[in-house]
């Protein structure tokens, strides 16, 4: 190859190229491994790099293997990022690709969070229905998050929640099976995938009334916090917006002490130049909850921690249970 492709690259980057092609981690499920076709696309495009030297390096997580109860059982959101980890600390990888909403709030200090994706649609889809009210009395809705079952149920008590694991399509399946009347999914997932729902009916559910999963529709690149060629690289795709928002939410979750149990929603958006970010957080049951919002600066993280403080000081006790506040 010529020495022309290689103008503009980052320090250190043409000679590990010389060596060997940079190696992008990721699970080995179908959206992960789309997202991280994505995050290759975009490097190449970037820096002019050919097919070649980007090179994607799955890994199976456990949170892909153990698909028969909760995550919140069984270690949480560790599950999805554990292996990665192992192979970007010990250098096996250069670059771990993720889905925001699945990574913990306190990373190792190794580790930085360098680049996030365009983000995609923030919605829940809704799948079985066309609206929540529009599902029949005692509708059977098929989830593992606790987010979207209190959710469900603060508006529709007399909906009953039954475990969904696994895949985007096994989850699907599950719903053609009869197994669910309702579930409802990421609109990034579907869209990343190129989901149809041929024969389905669905409906996106605004994000101003039913707020989505903290970091939802968000992918992000990590490296290891002392290799500088790589995050020059990798900061060279980063979408400043997408990242400030992603780091208002994930830094409310980090003020509230959330863990799996806990049913948080939130939505951080830039109006001008201000971060304005929304906030709901519910009993398990749904019951009970409590909605805030604040703006801020970007990247001023005493804004949702603020934020945080509030919404714990006015929740009952069914909610501030669930949280251990930093
Ligand atoms: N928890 C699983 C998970 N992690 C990320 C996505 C979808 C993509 C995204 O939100 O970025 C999904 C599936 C879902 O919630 O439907």
């Amino acid at each position: 190859m010529g020495n022309e492709t290689h103008a503009g690259l980052p320090e250190g980057i043409a000679e590990i190229l010389e060596q060997r092609p940079i190696r992008l981690g990721t699970r080995a499920s179908p959206l992960a491994m789309a997202q991280a076709r994505m995050t290759a696309a975009a490097l190449r495009e970037r820096w002019g790099l050919t097919e070649d030297q980007v090179e994607l390096s799955p890994v199976v997580a456990s949170g892909d293997r153990i698909t028969d109860r909760p995550l919140a059982d069984v270690g949480g959101k560790a599950l999805w990022t554990r292996e990665l980890d192992w192979s970007l600390g010990g250098g096996a990888i250069d670059l771990s690709v993720h889905s925001m909403k699945d990574v913990e709030t306190v990373r190792p200090d190794a580790f930085h969070i360098a680049a996030m994706l365009p983000r995609a649609d923030v919605r829940d889809v809704l799948l079985g229905a066309t609206s929540i009210e529009a599902l029949p009395q005692g509708a059977r809705f098929g989830t593992s998050s606790p987010r979207r079952a209190a959710q469900i149920r603060s508006i529709r008590p007399d909906i009953t929640t039954v475990l969904f694991r696994g895949n985007v399509a096994t989850r699907i399946g599950k719903l053609q099976a009869g197994e669910a009347d309702a579930t409802l999914l990421a609109a990034a997932g579907l869209d990343r995938l190129g989901e149809t729902l041929d024969g389905l009916v669905s409906a996106r559910l605004d994000s101003d009334t039913w707020l989505p999963a903290p970091s939802q529709g968000a992918v992000g690149v990590e490296v290891r916090a002392d290799d500088a060629p790589m995050r020059a690289l990798i900061g060279g795709i980063d979408n400043a917006p997408t990242s400030i928002c992603v780091r208002a939410e994930r830094a409310l979750l980090f003020a509230l002490g959330g863990d799996c149990h806990s049913a948080v929603a939130a939505l951080a958006r830039m109006d001008g130049e201000t971060v304005h970010l929304r906030a709901m957080l519910y009993s398990e049951d749904g019951a009970e909850h409590v909605a805030g919002e604040a703006r801020f600066a970007p990247g001023d993280a005493q804004g949702p921690a603020s934020l945080a403080a509030e919404l714990l000081a006015r929740a009952p006790e069914t909610i501030t249970r669930l949280f251990n506040p930093a």
